[in-house]
């Protein structure tokens, strides 16, 4: 079901179910002491309401806290004059632009159910239907600084004692600088001399800032200070910040000496955590509450006097890493943009491949694609041209990250060393090699006509006997050979670098001709072509002779309606041959009605014996 939300200012007051006794507060005004509203100053202007959106964080719902709101989604390095948005921006100046992260954060309100720690588990599954459940967000999050050992707690217990006063409120007294008598206010020292002997050895190491206390408060971190918050922070992770939203006014008497500074309640009341409801009940009043949050409360608030369950307003703050990249995206690009959601990875190489519309973005657009997808992503390359070069490389631009383009490819348990800017390399390819390769035995021998990097002839090297591995690009040959090394393959595959048409005549022509079994020819665009050469490409030999004739498969490309009848045609026509028995199989849809075939048959001995056309 999807739940169109409206969101509201924050006005609206949400009442704390559970009075809090564990520390009586001593302060003037607050009726909801977990629930200033005088904290919460992001503002309303910055709300990107839209009742369309659906259940769920995204970017154009929440606030952009103050601090942020002024800063521009890009940052100029050389015109510092300027700030463009980025669907404004200018494509030659594209270069002179960077991401503002900051600018992707994004705070929602929410409500919390705050309540002892060691009960989190179990009330999280009982109110799992009414918890926020975003993606990435644990439903649990910590309070800081309240965490206190079971020791302490113990120490602390709920017995009561001198017959009528609870022990944790007789603690709460002197903890808050009174003497036993409830005389004036102790002065620091004074008051920590009076905490180390009320408490045992065990007590007393347990309190981890008690020997800090009467030093000076220390000013808050760094960061704290870039976001303008001072609130404290229940969790740590980049993706995002939950704060309990208090009031400023109470925190000069907290308990944040004794328990640290990151302690900024100002009442302590062992460790707690922050159960985080469901979105909806952000601005609800307690009597707003679903029946099964209204009963948790009851029940607690009814067995224990001193218990800590209550609701309490929640600033949830999401970061730019806690956004995936085509949120990321869709906020940056001009509306009605495709958003480029898919690209290959080649090792650790992104390969873009960008339309035209994207140009002016394509470093913004890369920066954030290395950026969601690190550290397996170190390099964003977009393909510039098609490919037209003999060798099938592509021409690459790196956009992000290192520049270096020679990586390493984990392919069905083989490594291969790889230049994308020298050798050719597709990934995609993966499934259908692992089918053909299917169809190899022990005692096949292959040819590989155009080898590449040899993914193909050294996969097969595992299974066959031997295979000889051919392609015309050097640097290929010379990852190939260094490939075989690295998979230990070096003994079964004999290599070479020279033209298909070449090395199949060479082949046939040699002793190796009787042993082969298999040829890949694996160039779709020219393969068939090639064929040519089969033709009486072993009409030197005595015709009687015994001679397993080669299955060949042969890549190609088809626009055709029809793209195995096309394809067939095509290589009988090579073949110069009126029927040859094909198996056909699509590879896959390369582009929008072009299919990539590949056609397997063995050689028919008519035309591997056939006399050239001249002689007869
Ligand atoms: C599509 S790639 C296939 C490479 C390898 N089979 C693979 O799956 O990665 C085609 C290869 O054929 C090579 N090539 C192109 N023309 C050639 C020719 N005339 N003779 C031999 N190899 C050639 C290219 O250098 C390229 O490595």
């Amino acid at each position: 079901m999807v739940i169109k939300l409206f969101l509201r200012p924050h006005s609206s007051t949400l009442s704390i179910l559970s009075p809090n006794i564990l520390f009586p507060k001593v302060s003037s005004s607050p009726k909801f002491p977990m629930l200033s509203l005088c904290s919460m100053t992001t503002t309303i202007l910055n709300q990107f309401p839209d009742p369309n959106l659906s259940y769920g964080p995204s970017l154009r719902k929440g606030t952009v806290p103050p601090i942020l709101q002024s800063q521009p989604t890009l940052k100029t390095f050389t015109k510092p004059s300027l700030q463009y948005h980025p669907k404004e921006l200018p494509e030659e100046d594209n270069d002179d632009y960077s991401l503002n992260e900051e600018s992707f954060v994004r705070v929602f309100d929410i409500a919390a159910l705050r309540l002892p720690a060691k009960d989190c588990f179990v009330f999280e599954s009982r109110l799992r239907g009414h918890l926020l459940n975003w993606p990435r967000i644990r439903n649990i999050a910590r309070v800081p600084g309240d965490d206190v050992v079971d020791d302490f707690v113990e120490l602390l217990g709920n017995k009561r004692v001198d017959g009528d006063e609870d022990a944790l409120v007789s603690l709460h007294r002197r903890i808050y600088g009174k003497a036993e008598g409830d005389g004036d206010p102790l002065s620091p020292v004074l008051y920590r001399e009076e905490l180390v002997k009320t408490f045992n050895s065990r007590g007393f190491v347990n309190f981890r800032n008690l020997e800090r206390m009467s030093r000076p408060k220390k000013k808050k971190k760094k960061r704290d200070e870039a976001r303008g918050e001072g609130k404290k922070r229940v969790s740590r992770d980049e993706l995002a910040v939950v704060e309990v939203v208090e009031d400023e006014e109470q925190e000069g008497e907290d308990m944040r000496g004794l328990l640290g500074d990151e302690f900024r309640g100002k009442k302590w009341r062992g460790s707690t955590r922050l159960l985080l409801l469901d979105e909806r009940y952000a601005n609800k009043s307690s009597d707003e509450l679903p029946e099964a949050i209204k009963a948790v409360m009851k029940e607690n608030t009814r067995e224990s006097i001193a218990s800590t369950f209550e609701v309490v307003r929640c600033k949830l703050t999401l970061f730019y890493d806690y956004w995936q990249m085509n949120e990321i995206l869709e906020d940056l690009l001009p509306e009605g943009m495709i958003i480029p959601s898919a690209f290959e990875t080649v090792g650790h190489i992104a390969h873009l491949n960008l339309r035209d519309e994207h140009i002016p973005y394509k470093k913004l657009i890369a920066k954030v694609v290395l950026d969601k997808n690190k550290p397996k992503i170190q390099t964003v390359v977009n393909k510039i041209d098609a490919i037209h070069n003999d060798y099938r490389t592509m021409q690459l631009e790196v956009l992000a990250g290192n520049r270096s383009l020679v990586t390493t490819v984990v392919e069905n348990g083989l490594r291969f060393h790889v230049d994308l800017a020298t050798v050719y390399w597709n990934s995609r390819l993966a499934t259908e090699r692992q089918r053909l390769l299917n169809g190899f035995t022990r005692s096949d021998v292959v040819c590989d006509v155009f080898c590449g990097v040899g993914p193909i002839a050294i996969a097969a090297a595992k299974i066959v006997k031997r295979v000889y591995a051919n392609d015309l690009n050097p640097c290929a040959i010379e990852y190939l050979e260094r490939n075989c090394v690295l998979n230990k393959l070096e003994r079964k595959i004999e290599t070479f670098n020279m033209d298909g048409r070449r090395f199949i005549i060479a082949m046939f022509s040699s002793e190796k001709a009787h042993s082969i079994t298999q040829v890949v020819m694996n160039l779709p665009k020219d393969a068939a072509e090639y064929l040519d050469a089969f033709r009486g490409i072993l009409r030197e030999r005595p015709r009687d002779k015994e001679f397993t004739m080669p299955r060949i498969h042969l890549y190609g490309f088809s626009k055709a309606r029809d793209p195995e009848f096309d394809f067939h045609e095509r290589i009988r026509i090579a073949l110069s041959e009126v029927a040859v028995d094909v198996g056909m199989h699509r590879v896959r849809l390369v582009a929008p009605g072009k299919w990539m075939l590949c056609a397997s048959f063995i050689l028919p001995k008519s035309v591997a014996f056939a006399r050239p056309v001249l002689d007869t």
